[in-house]
């Protein structure tokens, strides 16, 4: 079993026609349905800037710990001013269902233009949850500018998504009465992106994650990513070519499918605020990492997220489609985004 393609050209291409639109909206649609992730191909990000995201990322995860914790992530409100969300964060302080994950990372997310900054809780000085500046590395010395021009590249591949996605949700919702097929475009014109780099360690337990019997330290070192949905609206993932680490939950809730990566794809999935804009009809699908393959492994994941101020909440027409209650009253994307940070995304 793999996962499908959608070739997004026809959404990238000015001069393309309603019909290669309206195929792949509903290819979209089916890849939505039935697995929340896909491979996107034809999208315009050259494989060779793909590769250099990927080459500067591992050479960044290559330096000494102390040159990566100069721009280590600071509690919000802290003396370092830090905002709770940007910068470095080292082996095992992430935690996914209360396991430590193995991997580091490094953080950013637009900058914090839409509104005036509020003071941290510590005053003068201090950031408010994600009121601080990006933290760049000062190497490898080219990353903050190639990474920067990658960020403008991959607004356009998501926004093309996500009006595939408009399109194909208005075609699956036909005759619910009217459904916006700009929907998400508009509402992430000012995406509150985050682009996140991530170096995993190959696991050292021996033992596989659902063997009964392991001990208490191999429980502990088992997950590179422990099993989650993304909690925003589409994840552009670029990976190093390393098989059988990133892994998707099918939707009989027991096959983990390997999402191998393919050369110049993205792998792309769709988060927890796609899912209550589409009252469900559309899942946020589980995944996880287990890195047990050759070498250190690196991923650089982009989340497409909605605006800050952005209203999300499920679509007239999708919850009349799903035959079901609203899933949730609605909120501001921001107000989910801050209840994650506050609780360190739990
Ligand atoms: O590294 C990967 O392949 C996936 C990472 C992931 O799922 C995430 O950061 O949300
Ligand atoms: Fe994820």
């Amino acid at each position: 079993m793999s996962l499908p393609t959608i070739d997004i050209s026809p959404f990238l291409n000015p001069s393309s026609t309603a019909a290669s639109r309206k195929q792949t909206a509903q290819a979209i649609n089916t890849a939505c349905t039935q697995y929340g992730f896909f491979y996107l191909t034809n999208h315009g990000i050259p494989t060779a800037t793909q590769d250099h995201i990927i080459s500067l990322a591992r050479s960044f995860f290559a330096l000494p710990l102390s040159q990566k914790l100069q721009i280590k992530r600071h509690d919000a409100g802290g003396p370092e001013g830090g905002d709770g969300a940007r910068g470095y964060q080292p082996m095992g302080d992430n935690v996914t269902a209360g396991r430590r994950d193995m991997h580091e990372a490094v953080d950013w997310y637009r900058e914090w233009d839409h509104a005036a900054k509020t003071e941290g809780s510590g005053g003068k000085g201090t950031s408010a949850p994600l009121q601080g500046t990006n933290l760049w590395p000062s190497e490898p010395t080219d990353l903050k500018d190639v990474y920067e021009e990658y960020v403008k590249q991959v607004l356009t591949v998501g926004e093309a998504v996500v009006r595939a996605m408009g399109v194909a949700i208005a075609l699956l919702c036909n005759g619910e009465g009217e459904v916006d097929d700009e929907v998400f475009v508009k509402s992430t014109d000012m995406s509150f992106w985050v682009m996140r780099m991530i170096g995993y360690p190959k696991l050292s337990s021996s033992v596989a994650p659902s063997e009964s019997g392991s001990t208490a330290a191999d429980m502990e070192n088992e997950f590179s990513c422990g099993e989650h949905t993304d909690y925003g609206c589409i994840t552009l993932l670029l990976t190093d070519p390393t098989p059988g680490a990133l892994q998707v939950l099918h939707k009989d809730g027991q096959t983990w499918i390997n999402a191998d990566p393919i050369p110049g794809a993205f792998v792309v999935n769709i988060g927890d605020m796609m899912e209550r804009w589409t009252n469900g009809l559309w899942k946020s699908t589980k995944h996880r990492v287990i890195h047990r393959g050759d070498g250190y492994r690196v991923s650089v994941p982009f989340f497409y997220e909605p605006n800050f101020d952005a209203v999300v909440e499920p679509l007239g027409a999708c919850v009349r489609k799903s035959g079901r209650e609203p899933v949730h009253q609605g909120s501001t994307y921001g107000e989910h985004l801050l209840g994650k940070v506050l609780s360190n995304f739990y």
